[in-house]
C-alpha cells in the first residue's frame, strides 16, 4: 500500500500518474487536510483519503509531498505509527535525508526524491537519492514507484538542490517561454488559440527532437539557424539582452534557495 500525504500541485500529479498506470485504486491511499479538497479527491480519483496517522500504519510506503516548512511537524506525528520496513520517501525541495531522519524515530529508511510536474501525464524526471537507512530494496522500491511516472535517475545527494533548479522548476520555465511565444503571437495579430497550437507542437516536438536524435542542442539549434535567416536575427536579440545569462543566474537561484529551504 502507498500513501501520498499532502495531495497538492505534486502529490496530486503523482496520485494521477500513478493511477493512469499501474497502481489500482484500492493500492493508494491521499492524506489531506482541507475536507473540500479531499471529498474533491475521493470523488475524482475514487480513492480513500485519511488522517495522516492511519496513512503512516496502513501503508509500507509513504510519499510525502507536503511543503518543506510543514514537513518536521508531520513526520514528528506520523513518526511512531510506522512499521518497521516502512520506507518514507519525501519530495520537499531543499530538505536533506539527514534532517528529514532527525525527525523520524531511528532506523526508518528515508528517500528523498525530486520529480516533476510532467509525471500527471507520464512524462515525469525524477532523481533519487537514500539517506543513511536506505539500503539498496529501498533504493530499487521508490524507482519503481517513481518509475511508473516516467524516467528515474540515481544521483548522490550533494545533486539534489541543483536538480531541484533543473528539472523540478524546469517545466514552469519552458511554460514560461510557451506563454511568451504565444503572447508575440498574439501581439503580432494572431487568433490565440492558433499561437497555442503553434507553440504547444513546436514545443512537443523540439523536445522529441532532443530525446529522439540524442543531439546536442547546440546542434539541433544550429539546423534551425539558416545562414542570413529569421532564427539567426531572433537569437542575436536573445543574446543582446542576455537571455542565456538570465537562464544561468535564474537556476543559480533556483539552486540556492532549495538550499536555504532546509534552514527555514
Ligand atoms: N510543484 C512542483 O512542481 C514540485 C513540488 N515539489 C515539492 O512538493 C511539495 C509540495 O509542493 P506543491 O505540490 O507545489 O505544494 P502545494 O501547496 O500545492 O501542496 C502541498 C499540499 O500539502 C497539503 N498539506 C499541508 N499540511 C498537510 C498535512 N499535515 N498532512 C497532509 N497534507 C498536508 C496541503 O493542503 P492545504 O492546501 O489544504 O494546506 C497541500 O494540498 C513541496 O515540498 C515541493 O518542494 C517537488 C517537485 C516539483
Ligand atoms: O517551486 C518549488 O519550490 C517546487 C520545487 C521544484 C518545483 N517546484
Amino acid at each position: 500500500m502507498i500513501a501520498i500525504i499532502g495531495a497538492g500541485k505534486m502529490g496530486e500529479a503523482l496520485l494521477a500518474g500513478m493511477l493512469a498506470k499501474d497502481h489500482a485504486q484500492h493500492e493508494v491511499l491521499v492524506t489531506e487536510p482541507r475536507e473540500e479538497h479531499a471529498d474533491e479527491l475521493r470523488a475524482r480519483y475514487g480513492i480513500d483519503v485519511v488522517p495522516s496517522e492511519e496513512a503512516a500504519k496502513r501503508a509500507d510506503t509513504l510519499l510525502l509531498a507536503l511543503k518543506p516548512h510543514d514537513m518536521p511537524a508531520l513526520l514528528q506525528q506520523i513518526g511512531h505509527h510506522l512499521s518497521a520496513g516502512t520506507l518514507v520517501i519525501s519530495v520537499a525541495a531543499g530538505l536533506t535525508t539527514e534532517a528529514l531522519e532527525s525527525h523520524l524515530p531511528v532506523s526508518v529508511p528515508v528517500v528523498r526524491a525530486m520529480p516533476n510536474t510532467p509525471a500527471l501525464v507520464g512524462e515525469g524526471m525524477t532523481a533519487l537519492a537514500g539517506g543513511s537507512h536506505a539500503g539498496p530494496e529501498h533504493l530499487e522500491r521508490a524507482e519503481q514507484l517513481l518509475g511508473t511516472v516516467g524516467e528515474v535517475i540515481r544521483l548522490e545527494e550533494r545533486h539534489m538542490d541543483t536538480v531541484t533548479a533543473i528539472s523540478g522548476s524546469g517545466p514552469a520555465y519552458f511554460y514560461f517561454i510557451a506563454e511568451t511565444m504565444v503572447e508575440a503571437g498574439v501581439a503580432m495579430g494572431m487568433p490565440r488559440d492558433t499561437a497555442q497550437r503553434l507553440v504547444g507542437h513546436t514545443v512537443t516536438g523540439a523536445a522529441a527532437m532532443l530525446e529522439g536524435t540524442g543531439e546536442h542542442p547546440v546542434v539541433l539549434r544550429e539546423n534551425v539557424t539558416s545562414p542570413g535567416g529569421t532564427t539567426a536575427a531572433a537569437l542575436r536579440e536573445l543574446e543582446r539582452h542576455g537571455v542565456r545569462t538570465a537562464f544561468t543566474d535564474a537556476i543559480e537561484a533556483a539552486r540556492d534557495r532549495s538550499r536555504s529551504l532546509s534552514q527555514s
